[in-house]
Order: C-alpha cells, then sequence, then structure tokens
C-alpha cells in the first residue's frame, strides 16, 4: 500500500507518529463499527485529503489484521469502501469542486452528493441510511474542534452520530509532511497561496505568503506549505457574519456602540456556565450582584442565562448573545481543568481557534510561580486575533475581552467587585459608561390583578419610555408595583397619573 510505505520509508520522526496515532483511530472505529455503518465527510481541502489517504491506508491494514492477505482488494479492484458524503455548495471553489471530483474518480470513491445544509443533509442521511460514525478531517486548530475529541459524538442539537477525528491532533506542519512525502495531489488553489478554503465569500489567499513585487501587476503568492506559522493558517478566512446581527447596531468590533451613550439604553447579557448552578448544588450569586451593577448605572440587563460546562453549549448561547447585546458578562468555567470550557466556548462562538498567549501566559507564571504545569499552559490559550487584555492595577491577572464579550474570572461576589471596580475604573476603553441612573418609582396596592391590568396598560400607552412591571412576595400579599425611566419628571408624571386611575387601596412607597 503506497501511502503505508511512503511513511514507513522516510525518515521523519513525527509524521511516522502522527500516522501511526490516527491509523490506529481508523482500525479502532472499524473495529467498533461494521463497514455499513461509517462514513467519510470529504470536500477535498487539505485536510480531507489527508484523511481521504489516511483512511485508505487503515482500511487495507485493517483488511491485513482481519487475515486478509491483500488488504481486501483483488488486483485492480480500486473501490473505496466507506461511504462518502460531499456537502456541494453553489459558493464552492470550482477548483475545489473538480478536484473532489477528480480525486474520488481516481481512488474509486463513489461521492453521495448533498445538496442541502450540514445538519439537513444529515438528517436525511441518517433516516436513509443507518451510520453511527462519520470520518472527519478536522484538526485541533479549527473553531469546530474546540471541545472535540477523536470520538465525539454529534453536538446537541445534532442528528446523532459519533464524530470520528483522526487528524485531531495534527499541525498545519504535519498535514504538509504528509501531503508531500506522500507525495499525492491536493487542490490546486493551496499552490495559489490559500491556506484554509472556505466558500468564496469568505475566502482570500493568506496575505502573509504574498510576494511583493511591484514590477508584477497583479499580486502573486507562495504555496500553502511555505507558511511557517501554522497558527496563520485561517488568515485568509473571513470572520463569519452573524445571522441575527441587525438587532442592535453591532459594528465589526462590536464594541463602537458602547462609546457615548448619556440617556440611551444600553444593553447587556449575563450567562453563568456551571453544571452545579443546574443541577442545584450551588446559587449564582454573580448573576443578580451583576444586574445590580448594571442597573445602577443605567444598563438595561435582556437576559441572563446558566448553560452546561460544556463548549457547544457555551458557543451557542455567547453567538446568540453577543449580536443582541451590547455587552455580554460570561463566568463560571474560566481555569485549567477538563469543565473549564468557556473561553473555547468564546472563540467557537466568534469562529476562531484558540491559541498561545503571550503576554497571558506571563502573567499566569507570576500569578503561579514555579507551580505551574503544562495546564497553566493551556490556560494561556486564548481566542486568535480577537483577544484584548483588561489590564489594571488592582486585578493580578488581565480580564479577557474578546470583541464585546467579557470573560470574569470572579468565583466569589467580593471578587466581582473587583472586578467591576477595574471595569468602571478602565476610563480609556470606555467599556461602562454610565448612561445615566434609571429613576424607579415604586407603589403598593392591594387591589387585584385584574383590577390592576387596565389601568395600567393605559400607563404604557401613554408612557412609552416607560417601564412597568410588577410582583408580589406572595398570592395573598399586596402587589408591588415599579415605573422605571431615565427621566425623572416623566417617571414622576407616570407614576401620579397611575396612583389617580387607581384611587383606593394604593399605597406609595419611597425608593
Ligand atoms: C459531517 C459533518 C458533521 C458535523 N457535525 C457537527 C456537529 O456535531 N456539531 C457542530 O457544531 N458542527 C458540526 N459540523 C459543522 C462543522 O463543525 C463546521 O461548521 C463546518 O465543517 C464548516 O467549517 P469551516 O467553517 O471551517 O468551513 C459538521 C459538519 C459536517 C460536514
Ligand atoms: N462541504 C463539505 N462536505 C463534506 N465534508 C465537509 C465539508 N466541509 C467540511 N467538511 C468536513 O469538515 C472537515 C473540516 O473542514 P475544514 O474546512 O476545516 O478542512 P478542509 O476543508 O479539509 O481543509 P482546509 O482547512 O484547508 O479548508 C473536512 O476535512 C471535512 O471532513
Ligand atoms: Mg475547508
Amino acid at each position: 500500500m503506497e501511502i503505508d510505505k511512503a511513511i514507513r520509508d522516510c525518515d521523519d520522526r513525527r509524521l511516522k507518529t502522527k500516522y501511526k496515532n490516527a491509523i490506529y483511530v481508523i482500525q479502532r472505529a472499524l473495529a467498533l463499527y461494521s463497514i455499513e455503518e461509517v462514513a467519510f465527510s470529504f470536500n477535498g481541502g487539505k485536510d480531507s485529503t489527508v484523511l481521504l489517504h489516511l483512511l485508505r491506508a487503515g482500511y487495507f491494514l485493517h483488511q491485513m489484521e482481519q487475515g486478509h492477505s491483500n488488504g481486501g482488494l483483488s488486483d485492480g479492484e480500486f473501490t473505496f469502501p466507506i461511504r462518502t458524503i460531499y456537502f456541494e455548495t453553489p459558493s464552492v471553489f470550482p477548483e475545489i469542486n473538480s478536484f473532489t471530483y477528480e480525486t474520488a474518480a481516481s481512488y474509486g470513491v463513489k461521492l453521495d452528493i448533498i445538496r442541502e445544509d450540514f445538519k439537513s443533509g444529515l438528517d436525511a442521511l441518517l433516516k436513509a441510511k443507518r451510520t453511527r460514525a462519520i470520518f472527519l478531517g478536522v484538526r485541533i486548530g479549527d473553531p469546530t474542534a474546540v471541545g472535540q475529541e477523536q470520538f465525539s459524538p454529534s453536538s446537541p442539537g445534532w442528528p446523532p452520530f459519533m464524530r470520528v477525528n483522526p487528524i485531531l491532533d495534527w499541525s498545519y506542519r504535519d498535514v504538509w509532511a504528509f501531503l508531500l512525502t506522500c507525495k499525492v495531489q491536493y487542490c490546486g488553489l493551496y499552490d495559489q497561496g490559500y491556506t484554509s478554503i472556505g466558500s468564496i465569500n469568505d475566502t482570500i489567499p493568506n496575505a502573509l505568503l504574498c510576494i511583493k513585487d511591484s514590477a508584477v501587476e497583479k499580486q502573486k503568492f507562495r504555496p500553502a506549505y511555505m507558511l511557517s506559522d501554522g497558527r496563520l493558517e485561517r488568515a485568509g478566512r473571513a470572520r463569519k457574519l452573524s445571522s441575527v446581527a441587525t438587532c442592535v447596531p453591532a459594528t465589526s468590533n462590536g464594541l463602537k456602540c458602547v462609546e457615548s451613550h448619556q440617556g440611551s439604553i444600553q444593553t447587556a447579557s449575563i450567562v453563568a456556565v456551571g453544571d452545579e448552578i443546574l443541577y442545584g448544588i450551588i446559587e449564582d450569586q454573580l448573576g443578580p450582584s451583576l444586574c445590580r451593577k448594571l442597573h445602577s448605572i443605567g444598563w438595561l440587563v435582556s437576559q441572563m442565562a446558566t448553560v452546561r460546562s460544556e463548549a457547544d453549549s457555551v458557543a451557542e448561547e455567547v453567538e446568540r448573545r453577543k449580536s443582541m447585546s451590547n455587552l455580554v458578562f460570561i463566568y463560571g468555567g474560566v481555569g485549567p481543568l477538563h469543565s473549564d470550557v468557556t473561553v473555547g466556548g468564546v472563540a467557537k462562538a466568534f469562529g476562531v481557534r484558540l491559541a498561545p498567549d503571550e503576554e497571558y501566559e506571563e502573567y499566569l507564571s507570576h500569578m503561579f510561580g514555579d507551580k505551574g504545569t503544562g495546564n497553566r499552559n493551556e490556560m494561556a490559550q486564548l481566542p486568535e486575533g480577537i483577544t484584548e487584555l483588561l489590564e489594571h492595577e488592582k486585578l493580578p491577572v488581565p480580564l479577557i475581552k474578546c470583541h464585546n464579550v467579557i470573560v470574569l474570572t470572579a468565583t466569589n461576589v467580593d471578587e466581582l467587585d473587583l472586578q467591576w471596580d477595574a471595569l468602571i475604573d478602565l476610563r480609556s476603553t470606555n467599556l461602562l459608561a454610565s448612561t445615566g441612573p434609571f429613576v424607579s418609582k415604586h407603589l403598593t396596592t392591594s387591589l387585584s390583578d385584574l383590577e390592576v391590568a387596565k389601568p395600567l396598560s393605559k400607563i404604557s400607552i401613554e408612557f412609552p419610555d416607560i417601564y412597568t412591571g410588577c410582583y408580589r412576595k406572595s398570592r395573598a400579599g399586596p402587589l408591588v408595583i415599579t415605573l422605571e425611566g431615565k427621566d425623572q419628571e416623566t417617571v414622576e408624571a407616570a407614576m401620579e397619573a397611575l396612583s389617580k386611575k387607581l384611587s383606593s387601596g394604593v399605597k406609595q412607597i419611597s425608593v
């Protein structure tokens, strides 16, 4: 088998180890699932090209182990036995598309073409054919790899199958070492400076490979394998635009909108991460405290959510909130433990990967001294290209800000106070500018909800800038009505009008 031979004959020890481990994962998958139950997701990209050849080798070696002396293939037989799916979209690069078809034809791969989005396509596939595991060319640097292992069940909300990622731990360099050592064909775009390929709408050649030659009019690029720092593999990929970005005037840096807002309403979302809160083992104290703090500076907290300690859950919530609020605060799940998935989830929400941050690492080594282990380095992995460190003399380690998402590391209210004071103090960033405090008026009444409903709704119509809210401490107790707004006179006028409407059973309380 030519791939296996090329690796055996080469003297790149690192590549040999990577190959051996990937083949091991493939063989375990083929032992766990029957050949009819597995599928390979192939799209002509460099990573899936690597995987195609690894699967060919892995299947061959698996067959040899099963006692087929020729790897189960009779002479001249070229049929690749694993069902192969390709999601073909109108925005695919024509070069990628033709490479996918041509490669499939060369290696006897029968392609199942799917022309739906990933989720619906997989749903239909699973309904039509029993598929328990899908091989993917996902690697650790990909935004989508956050939280994944070599065998990872599909995410909540996705059809159920096992994602098998044999090259998860391969670096950019490993991918090119493999393709060049095995002398296999790859898509021609990689020779034109493309280093990671999405769609024609979001991918350009990697500027780091640009050959600056003023004599030549058209820009030229070096081949992808010449990119020396694999962490910059995705530099030619545009950031994904959020589908709900219209809700607030979000800008590309997500923060311009927070600049000067005296009298206007700024909104914040709060996300707590922790299975313990959801199990009822501990009570979240930071959320309510943060609500009070934000309210005191005139911000509106539009949502407070608690999510599981799971990168996908964090990513989903942050993705939704970041485009609907001016700022998102997230806490819990920050650190080196297995359950500390918050920073990874934030990276995933923005479609970037985690990469080592030397400055942050420096802070951590000051803090932990020599006690650090490899885990400490993991803590210094931050969302690449979007992280700003918020430094303040009161903070031993800066806070992490990714566009409009702030990761708080506080574990109790005292620590939160400290971090809040630092954020307020960071005047240069104008992050948490006060938008003018809310003015609140409360009144209690012994009237029933039915009696109050109509007058109160009239007030909301007459005073559209005023928030009206009601609550009771018990079903039998009095009803407390709150009117709140930014303008003292309007709030007072609304309160007077309401008091008149509720002429009996009313007692105004001081604020
Ligand atoms: C076969 C297959 C299975 C996938 N399963 C999941 C999944 O379980 N969870 C998820 O969030 N995304 C899943 N995805 C989507 C990928 O994570 C990712 O969004 C996609 O490959 C696009 O990557 P790109 O943005 O790097 O081009 C799956 C994609 C494919 C092709
Ligand atoms: N349109 C698609 N059809 C089938 N599989 C896909 C598709 N898009 C992504 N995948 C799967 O997801 C994996 C990761 O995609 P990704 O774009 O990161 O890698 P790639 O396309 O192989 O290489 P590159 O990073 O250079 O684009 C692919 O290797 C493939 O297994
Ligand atoms: Mg790709």
